[in-house]
């Protein structure tokens, strides 16, 4: 089973205003609501693979609940943990640019980490876990660290999606597989990236840091994946973007709808590329059959 934690939900408002203006009333072409958060979409996009797949995370209130009603009626199995106070509402505003506001989200106390643990304890080796978004400023920023040393006892793959210090704590513990995109990496190692070349080096770097696969995506321009066997660029297929909320966490769930059946990296990687893009062209979350009819316009390339 694939697991995923999301320590800080979202319900994503996706609003269209056509011309929007600050200090302004603005009015709405049109607005959705998702559930949301990195782990949750992960979860979404498996769900819709036909992986079996679990999210586990913490929700709370009235926006918790649609959260975990919404996603249970597609399928997905879920095993939150209610908290105090509401979850969270990220608006995401489309108009002549994309503008994105993430909320701050309810706070989590030791008793609730204490939960989370003794679910996580349960997982085996057949298992992978997902540990994907930002966790509020009530929880330790070693969290994610902590959680990869209970699963290195039992054998359970990790990947983790997340930013700066948390991720970089992640990296001693030797993460399956991290995902930041180019900005990610450039803020976690307070260094300027101008170019591909430098996006290579500093992506090794995290490999020389503890990561065993390292996936740096690049929106438009696509994805690099760094392993074992070398460094890889994948292109994007043509498509008009629609909605990007999620590429990323798509491109995660379709590198591991197939990694988890056939443990083919390169094979891997080249879905997740497509499954990305599938996201991007749609309103939600793509379905299977738009991102495989996309992969074979995916090109990857081995640069070094
Ligand atoms: N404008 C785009 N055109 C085509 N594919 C895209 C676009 N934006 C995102 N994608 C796809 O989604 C993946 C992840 O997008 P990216 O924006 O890099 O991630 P994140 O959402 O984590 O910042 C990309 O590698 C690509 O496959
Ligand atoms: O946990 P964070 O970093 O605040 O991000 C949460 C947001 O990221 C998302 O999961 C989308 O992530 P990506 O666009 O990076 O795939 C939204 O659903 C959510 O609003």
């Amino acid at each position: 089973m694939i697991y995923t934690v999301t320590f800080n939900p979202a319900i994503d408002y996706i609003v269209n205003v056509s011309h929007f203006k600050t200090g302004e009333v603005n009015r709405v072409n049109s607005d959705i609501k998702y559930p949301g958060g990195k782990g949750i979409n992960v979860s979404r996009v498996l769900n819709n693979f036909g992986v079996d797949t679990k999210a586990l995370g913490f929700i709370g209130g009235f926006t918790g609940n649609f959260i975990k009603n919404y996603i249970e009626d597609e399928g997905v199995k879920t095993d939150f943990i209610n908290v105090k106070e509401d979850t969270r509402i990220n608006v995401k505003l489309k108009s002549n640019e994309e503008t994105e506001i993430n909320g701050y989200g309810p706070t989590i106390t030791e008793e609730n980490l204490n939960s989370l643990f003794d679910k996580i304890k349960k997982l085996n080796s057949e298992d992978i876990l997902v540990l994907a978004g930002n966790v509020q400023k009530s929880v330790p920023r070693d969290i994610y660290a902590q959680i990869q040393n209970i699963c290195i006892k039992n054998n359970v793959k990790v990947v983790v999606d997340t930013t700066g210090e948390a991720l970089l704590n992640t990296l001693k513990n030797k993460p399956f597989l991290i995902k930041p995109n180019k900005y990610e990496l450039s803020e976690m190692l307070n260094v300027d990236i101008d170019n591909m070349d430098d996006i290579i080096h500093y992506a090794k770097k995290l490999i020389d840091m503890g990561a065993q696969n390292v996936i740096i995506s690049m929106a438009g321009d696509g994805a690099l994946l760094i392993c074992n066997e070398g460094v890889y660029k994948a292109t994007t297929p043509n498509g008009a973007v629609k909605n990007s909320v999620g590429a990323g966490d798509s491109l995660i769930a379709g590198f591991l709808a197939s990694y988890y059946k056939e443990e083919d990296i390169l094979k891997a990687f080249k879905l997740s590329v497509a499954t990305g893009s599938a996201t991007a062209f749609s309103l939600d979350l793509c379905t299977k059959e738009y991102a495989m009819s996309l992969i074979n316009q995916v090109d990857i390339k081995k640069i070094s």
